[in-house]
């Protein structure tokens, strides 16, 4: 019997960095995150420990700081693009080189409808990602949104379902819809004005759950998706995450009150879990 390495890849996560960009009126904040993954003709290195073909983690860090210098001036996918091409195009050795980037969002204040010159208010737990995967034969972009805390109050319900005997929950025409979305979607090309269209698509997602009227978290994953795509040419896929983040009617009538679908108790764990991709065909 041979045991052989398969698969293997090596990089920096977690590559933490902040840039002012300085306009001639006002400060941009920008804060992200940088996780870099090489694959390519690096067996020598665990087979033999000859680390010749090794560009190291810690070369791969400086290299994102020192390009974002002048490269990291717009989108993350446009940033995450210089960084891919940068590494298969300097190391001939590296046959994919993966770039995610994930970006906290920073505003700035605004006093009385106007926006300070550099101040910022720290951003809620929403998230801008990428994930940019060049090869020699090319480059994939997929893009996406994560921790999106979305919330209804009603057009929400959950009836029809199977019955057996572990059965306990009731069926409701009207619940609490809450979810902490997390979209992925893959673009057509990396040409792209990829910040228009990530507020373009967000947007999309927002108005579609609000407007929805839903039977299920599964029925509006899908209106979600759809809508995307149905508006957005240059995305092939989506792919949602959609936790149901359950609020459950809490009894009141052990009081002697009355609960019309006003008090609830917000549970974390256990939660269901309703996942789906949505593609062209
Ligand atoms: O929208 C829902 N889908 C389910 O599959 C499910 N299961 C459950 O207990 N509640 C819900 N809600």
């Amino acid at each position: 019997m041979k045991i052989t390495l398969t698969k293997n890849a090596y990089g920096k996560n977690a590559v933490n960095l902040s840039k002012i960009i300085r306009h001639p009126d006002y400060h941009e904040f920008r804060q992200i995150s940088v996780n870099v993954s090489l694959e390519g003709d690096f067996e020598t290195a665990h087979t033999l420990g000859d680390n010749a073909n090794i560009l190291p983690t810690d070369t791969q860090k400086n290299t994102v700081y020192a390009l974002a210098k002048d490269h990291f001036t717009d989108s993350i996918e446009n940033f995450g693009l210089y960084l891919a091409n940068h590494f298969i195009a300097n190391n001939p050795q590296v046959s994919q080189a993966t770039v995610d980037i994930v970006e906290y969002p920073w505003t700035r204040m605004t006093f009385d409808g106007e926006a300070h010159h550099h101040a910022y208010v720290g951003g809620s737990s929403e998230k801008h990602t990428t994930s940019i995967r060049q090869t020699t034969n090319g480059v994939t972009v997929v893009s996406g949104i994560k921790d999106l805390l979305i919330l209804k109050t009603t057009d929400s319900g959950f009836e029809g379902y199977i019955k057996d005997q572990y059965t306990t929950l009731k069926e409701t025409a009207d619940r609490i819809f809450a979810t902490q979305c997390e979209a992925t979607w893959t673009y057509t090309t990396p040409d792209l004005e990829f910040t228009a269209l990530f507020t373009r698509i967000r947007k999309i997602l927002l108005k579609t759950f609000a407007h929805h009227k839903s039977l299920s978290v599964q029925q509006t994953l899908l209106t979600m998706g759809k809508a995307v795509l149905e508006e957005n040419p240059d995305v092939s896929e989506i792919s949602l995450k959609m936790p149901n983040k359950h609020h459950i009617l809490f009894n009141l009538e052990q009081f002697g009150m009355e609960n019309k679908n006003e008090i609830f108790i917000a549970t974390d764990e256990p939660y269901g879990y309703i996942t789906g991709t949505i593609t062209r065909t």
